[in-house]
């Protein structure tokens, strides 16, 4: 048995589909969007004009800034006077540097498994120095994007850094989500949580941000060091007690957890400093579906803040599979999949106000004959507990395939549903992600594989590895960007 020819060019499509979302967030091209230059001045997303004229400077810190640098070198090299990035290791060679770039810039790698090291020490330690010394004329970009928090890392007063890498390593176990955990990072920290834009005071501080947080919260991402912090003083004691931390922490981590926030700062501190959202999971869904129209698909976005554990929202991507291709066959009345469907948005974390739209993009792709795509993203955890090797894409694919599998979604339509990461990289595998479709249940019994005891093992990646000699796995390599997970789930008709 093996997978049909038609199956694979509906694979090939939505590998397309995938394509377009990614290209949509690459930092360069989200830059070059953002900045607009001529007669050395800059328009930035048409809010602000400034005169670049003078003496500018570039910090960065996350998984995609380098890109970033380099385009913003593009656009005002000439401006620029010195740049200090810190990026994940082993990024810096995925780029040809030019020699003038490289003259200008500090390019400082490490932070390996997103853990802060000595790499990201030194990196902070030279962006503090440089950007205290700076003057009223000066212009600062700071570029910041998803795993700044551990490239960008001064521990407070009198902490070391292993007191506070122990501190986020055992919140991070004790599944903390990204929220609690950087809000305990501003605390233990001298220049996250708006610090560094106090420091930079008086220049001109523009920060270009590429988010890696559902809902796009400025003061999250990267720990927010642009951004005015408004969590509550006793914010970070409250985290440790919610997870029984207090006993197993060093005693100075939690003096500093208790001691008074700069949440007081007023917003004039901030009046130099001007935030920008360059890029976010919703930039890569809208591209996807401009795509998917292009190509003659009916579309949706369901929503960009898909969150939970992967095992389950596979499963209700399976219950909406269901559904719709339920409602696209069936022309009796569908009060009573009204119903399933606003359940299933729910779980899905989809507006229940959008069921509605939902409920006629259906109807009217079932009086024609369309074929329909449907596109969701954010991101799922997965809590591991098995031997296993995979990623969140892979096991909330798994997942999805273990519940279609229970019944034939339909006789009359061809549905592929794809899972993938946009960094390119799902968990510490090879793949992105993977794909799912209603012949794979039988492929993988033909093989002898049977899909719930790789899912029960956390082994999604193996799973698919094995599957048809990989045909289901979506291998892109690291792509530079990364704006969280998108999901794309295709009716086709036969
Ligand atoms: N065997 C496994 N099966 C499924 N998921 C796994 C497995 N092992 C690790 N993971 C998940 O992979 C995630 C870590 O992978 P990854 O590096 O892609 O995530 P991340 O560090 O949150 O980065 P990013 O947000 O940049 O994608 C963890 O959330 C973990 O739960
Ligand atoms: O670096 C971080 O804090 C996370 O990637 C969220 O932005």
């Amino acid at each position: 048995m093996f997978i049909s020819r038609e199956t694979m060019s509906l694979i090939n499509e939505i590998r397309l589909i995938y394509k377009a979302a990614v290209d949509a967030v690459r930092p360069g091209f989200l830059v070059n969007q953002a900045i607009n230059y001529s007669d050395n001045v800059v328009h930035i997303q048409g809010e602000l004009e400034l005169a670049v004229d003078r003496n500018c400077h570039v910090i960065g810190f996350g998984k995609a800034v380098l890109a970033m640098a380099l385009q913003i070198d593009k656009i005002i090299g000439q401006h620029i006077v010195k740049g200090v990035i810190s990026i994940p290791h082993g990024v810096a060679a995925q780029y040809s540097l030019p020699d003038q770039f490289l003259n200008r810039y500090t390019i400082y790698e490490g932070a390996v498994d997103n853990i802060p090291d000595e790499s990201s020490l030194k990196a902070t330690k030279e962006i503090e120095n440089m950007i205290a010394n700076l003057k009223n004329d000066d212009l600062l970009f700071v570029l910041v994007s998803g795993g700044g928090s551990a490239l960008l890392a001064s521990p407070a007063e009198g902490l070391s850094l292993d007191e506070k890498k122990k501190t986020i390593n055992l919140l991070s176990k004790s599944g903390a989500n990204i929220q609690e955990l950087n809000s305990v990072r501003k605390k233990l920290s001298r220049i996250k949580g708006g610090k560094l834009a106090q420091l930079s005071y008086p220049a001109t501080t523009i920060a270009l941000i590429l988010s890696d947080v559902i809902g796009d919260p400025l003061d999250v991402i990267a720990s927010g060091p642009t951004v005015k912090n408004k969590d509550p003083a006793n914010i970070g004691l409250d985290i440790i007690q919610k997870y029984q931390l207090g006993n197993q922490l060093p005693t100075r981590v939690v003096e500093c957890l208790s001691s008074p926030t700069t949440s007081n700062l007023d917003d004039t501190t901030f009046s130099h400093v001007h935030n920008f959202l360059i890029g976010s999971n919703l930039s890569a869904l809208q591209a996807a579906e401009a795509y998917a129209n292009q190509t003659g698909f009916t579309t949706a976005i369901l929503s960009d803040r898909i969150n939970g554990e992967a095992k389950e929202i596979g499963l209700q991507f399976a219950r909406l599979a269901r559904l719709f291709a339920q409602m696209m066959t069936m022309s009796n009345d569908q009060h009573e999949k009204m119903e399933e469907l606003s359940v299933t948005a729910e779980n899905l974390h989809i507006d229940p106000r959008y069921c509605c739209t939902l409920e006629r993009l259906v109807r009217s792709c079932r009086n024609v004959r369309k074929n329909l795509c449907l596109i969701g993203g954010g991101e799922t955890t997965v809590s591991v507990r098995g031997e296993g090797l995979g990623g969140r894409n892979q096991e909330m694919v798994l997942s999805y395939l273990v519940e279609t599998a229970v019944e034939a979604c339909s006789d009359e339509l061809d549905i592929v549903f794809l899972s993938a990461g946009t960094d390119g990289i799902d968990g510490p595998t090879a793949a992105a992600g993977a794909f799912s479709c209603q012949s794979q249940f039988a492929l993988a019994q033909a093989q002898g594989l049977n899909p719930r005891t790789y899912l029960d093992n956390n082994d999604s990646y193996n799973f698919f590895n094995l599957l048809q000699q990989g045909k289901y796995h979506l291998i892109t390599g690291p792509s530079g960007t990364n704006v969280m997970d998108i999901h794309v789930l295709c009716f086709y008709w036969k």
